[in-house]
């Protein structure tokens, strides 16, 4: 079998057109995704620079060397703005093309004005190198933790990229290359095959990425409530119970509230199904607001009650803060579209007996806010502790 360049050149063009063609699709099939338009305009304008550099000695240089180096280092740009994207860190303009305009000022210089192809080669080495450290930090220091692994693994290819083209730098300094640095023999054509791999496990990456963001967010979706945007009923329960095990082990406390809305049935009849959605989503984010941080679990129970967990909170406590939340929705009204909704609420408090399951915890809150329910509403009442 023969491996030489061009044969490797066509091998890495076809492997990035269907790069192309595959993201494309994905592109299409995920519509919304917009760290995807970035990746695949990246691959394809890199696919372009690709053809224009396999085509060199075929069209004239300008278009064969200089607009394909360019070509090829905008899409590195590009990748960068996606992965940017990806992690959260949006990242302007300025500085990648800052990199495009040096290294493209470079690449002509060293064409046209001192013609060197050795440098040619080393410079494209050091700038491919300069944007995967670039990439690299990005996927590394600001990755939210739910899509980190696959963060970590995109990274890791970045720095076998980056190793490669390190190798590749230091080829044309071998003095048998003279001026013709793809003459340097097997040490050049295995770049080349390395480059194909590393390419083809950095198309799995972004794949990768893609991936476990979709998990990430189908899951986040199945446990959330879409009204309100707090846990769901099943959600609560599993963090619940988990939440509960943890305070056990700790040998702390475990409070919970369930609140209930006083005759939501005529703020719906009243004020129509519309208005009763945006006052569940005003007591949501009152709940949110009230809300420790840590391992508290909040979530709507059903359909106008909710559950709210609180670790390490003692009886005392949590009826503090059902009280707070009680006074705070009866003393101000809910405005909704220039009308003021009278609401208040129900709330049953109770702390966790030995042995006793998150879901006894919430039947017994039950009964303490029933018993509100039966004394007139708009009330706090503690279960009893036996
Ligand atoms: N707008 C809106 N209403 C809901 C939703 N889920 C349940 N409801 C309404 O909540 C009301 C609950 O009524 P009831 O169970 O009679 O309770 P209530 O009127 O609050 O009376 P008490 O609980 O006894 O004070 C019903 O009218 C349901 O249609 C929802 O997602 N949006």
């Amino acid at each position: 079998m023969q491996l030489d360049l061009p044969t490797l050149a066509i091998v890495g063009f076809l492997c990035s057109l269907g790069a192309c063609i595959g993201f494309t699709s994905l592109m299409l099939v995920l519509r919304g995704l917009p760290v995807l338009r970035w990746w695949v305009t990246s691959l394809w304008i890199g696919t372009i620079g690709i053809i224009l550099l396999g085509l060199r000695n075929q069209i004239p240089d300008w278009l064969s060397i200089s607009v394909a180096n360019v070509t090829v280092t905008l899409a590195s740009a590009l990748l960068l703005k996606g992965v940017a994207l990806h992690v959260g860190r949006p990242l302007r303009w300025r500085w990648p093309l800052m990199l495009v305009a040096l290294y493209s000022a470079l690449n002509i210089w060293f064409t046209y004005v001192t013609p060197d192809l050795r440098t040619r080669v080393v410079l494209f080495s050091a700038v491919s190198v300069a944007w995967d450290a670039w990439t690299v930090t990005y996927l590394l220091r600001y990755a939210p933790r739910d899509v980190r692994l696959s963060c970590r693994i995109a990274a890791a290819i970045m720095v076998a990229d980056a190793l490669h083209f390190a190798y590749r730098a230091t080829l044309p300094l071998n003095p048998d290359a003279g001026q013709n640095a793809f003459a340097a023999g097997s040490p050049i054509i295995i770049t080349y095959v390395a480059g194909i791999v590393v390419g083809l496990a950095g198309y799995f990456s972004l794949l990768l990425m893609v991936t476990e963001r979709l998990m990430v967010d189908l899951r986040r979706t199945a446990r959330m409530d879409s009204l309100t945007g707090l846990l769901n009923r099943g959600a609560v329960i599993n963090d619940g119970v988990l939440s509960l095990g943890r305070a056990r082990q700790a040998g702390q406390p475990f409070s919970l509230l369930v609140i209930d809305l006083d005759y939501f049935k005529q703020v719906n009849d009243t004020w129509g199904h519309d208005a009763g959605d945006a006052a569940l989503c005003h007591v949501a984010r009152m709940i949110r607001r009230h809300l420790p941080e840590g391992d508290a679990v909040a979530g709507r129970y059903g359909g106008e009650e909710f559950v709210v967990g609180l670790p390490g909170w003692s009886m005392h406590e949590a009826s503090s803060m059902a009280e707070q939340l009680r006074a705070e929705l009866a003393d101000v009204p809910f405005a909704y579209r220039g009308k003021s909704i009278a609401m208040t609420t129900s709330i049953g408090v109770a702390t966790a007996l030995d042995g006793q399951t998150f879901q006894a915890i919430v039947a017994r809150a039950d009964e303490a806010l029933y018993q509100a329910k039966s004394q007139g509403r708009n009330e706090v009442i503690q279960a009893r502790q036996a």
